[in-house]
């Protein structure tokens, strides 16, 4: 029998750090709350399949992120900031995050004062530490340690990486990423690699996958080969089809159809993910996949301006869902089928009902739990129309 009961917040933080919304509900609880919301959203489009929930859902974030500063006696702290405000709320571990990871932003806070170094201060500019980023490869057991500095200066850098490899030696690569703007985003422009290759690989759905720092990487693996099998299987491709990959990060969707597909063409508007889709498509020896650098919109335009085909565009772009270039060009090209994979189902409601008035008609819809005690959801809906 489902367990429905509202439950105490098993995190002392639930309150002031806002990254688990639903933390006073069980994990079954959430489920139904998700699945309600993708049904009262897209219901009206398609009956709404079960959502596919965790066995395990804690500590599935391959990626975190911690901010560092001080407290009110001047001793270093790490954490994430208070909702919309750039205050610290101290984290020491987390229930949704990579447990190593943690333990490697503790080793760094730790460090710091036998080395000098402070965390940097937005507004006098001074200090050192602005935030550290940890990606780990949950099946190869990489990990890329990205050090976020206000300054370039670093001068112990040589000793400090010693010291955190000491304590740490499964870190396979660290990064010192330069960002000296008054900014809510993370990582800045400039990053110098300290130790190792300057990125890390992991598996999906049996290919290999290079990540650089600055990439998108789905955040939770597990979920994530729920997430593509299922969109794979909507597809159904047959080995001949031209397949489009519409913001297609460092390749992963579109190099895993292209075991079925006749050719895939990827894009994607980060410099650097598309270098790691270029470089996956050769370590997984693909030699029909091809990614260029671009705006989704604009290259969509350019293929429908062109009169290029495509029978099948895989689309899965960030939580503010595609714009109307892209989705006027996706209706002119008019493939048989679109996979609209998608983090924000309000956004997605919004594209469905562009594409339902042009003509698709929604053949499934499939909610994935990717981030368990969040209020977020991922869905993938089949869209096909009539060949005329
Ligand atoms: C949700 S991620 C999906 C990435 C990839 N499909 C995956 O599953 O790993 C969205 C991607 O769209 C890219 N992006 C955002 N806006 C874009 C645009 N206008 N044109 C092309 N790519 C864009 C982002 O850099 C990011 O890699």
């Amino acid at each position: 029998m489902t367990d429905l009961t509202e439950k105490t917040a098993p995190c002392p933080l639930y309150r002031k750090c806002g990254g688990c919304q639903l933390q006073n509900m069980t994990y079954a609880r959430q489920l139904q709350w998700k699945q309600n919301r993708v049904e009262k959203l897209l219901g009206k489009f398609h009956a709404v399949s079960p959502i596919l929930g965790m066995e395990n859902p804690y500590h599935y974030r391959n990626k975190v992120q911690a901010a560092f500063g001080t407290d009110r006696k001047g001793k270093i702290i790490s954490g994430v900031y208070q909702s919309s405000t750039h205050r610290i709320v101290p984290v020491n571990s987390c229930l949704t995050e990579d447990e190593k990871a943690d333990e490697i932003i503790g080793t760094i806070r730790d460090l710091m004062p036998g080395f000098k170094l402070q965390p940097y201060d937005e507004m006098t500019r001074r200090g050192f530490l602005r935030h550290v980023l940890v990606k780990r490869g949950f099946s190869s057991g990489q990990i890329m340690v990205v050090l976020v500095a206000g300054t370039p200066v670093f001068p112990s850098k040589n000793n400090f990486v010693k010291a955190l490899l000491k304590k740490h030696p499964e870190i396979t690569t660290v990064l010192l990423n330069v960002n000296n703007h008054f900014t809510s985003l993370v990582l800045g422009e400039n990053e110098k690699v300290l130790y190792g290759p300057g990125t890390i690989e992991d598996t999906l759905c049996g290919c290999v996958f290079r990540i650089s720092a600055k990439s998108f990487y789905q955040i939770n693996p597990v979920q994530t080969e729920a997430l593509y099998g299922k969109a794979m299987e909507l597809a159904r491709l047959t080995g001949k089809e031209t397949v489009i990959d519409a913001y297609c990060g460092i390749g992963t969707i579109g190099l895993i159809a292209s075991r079925q597909a006749g050719r895939v063409i990827g894009v994607e508007n980060n410099k650097d993910a598309v270098r790691d889709a270029i470089a996956n498509a050769k370590r997984n020896i693909i030699r029909n996949a091809y990614f260029t650098c671009a705006d989704a919109g604009e290259f969509m335009l350019e293929m429908a301006m062109e009169k290029e085909t495509a029978d099948v565009v895989f689309m899965d772009p960030p939580r503010a869902g595609s714009d109307e270039t892209f989705l006027s060009s996706l209706v002119t090209l008019s493939p048989k089928k679109v996979v609209y994979i998608s983090c924000n189902p309000e956004t997605q409601e919004r594209d469905l009902l562009y594409l339902t008035k042009c003509g698709y008609r929604v053949e499934a819809i499939q909610p994935v739990d990717m981030f368990p005690y969040t209020n977020h959801v991922e869905t993938v809906v089949l869209m096909s129309r009539d060949v005329v």
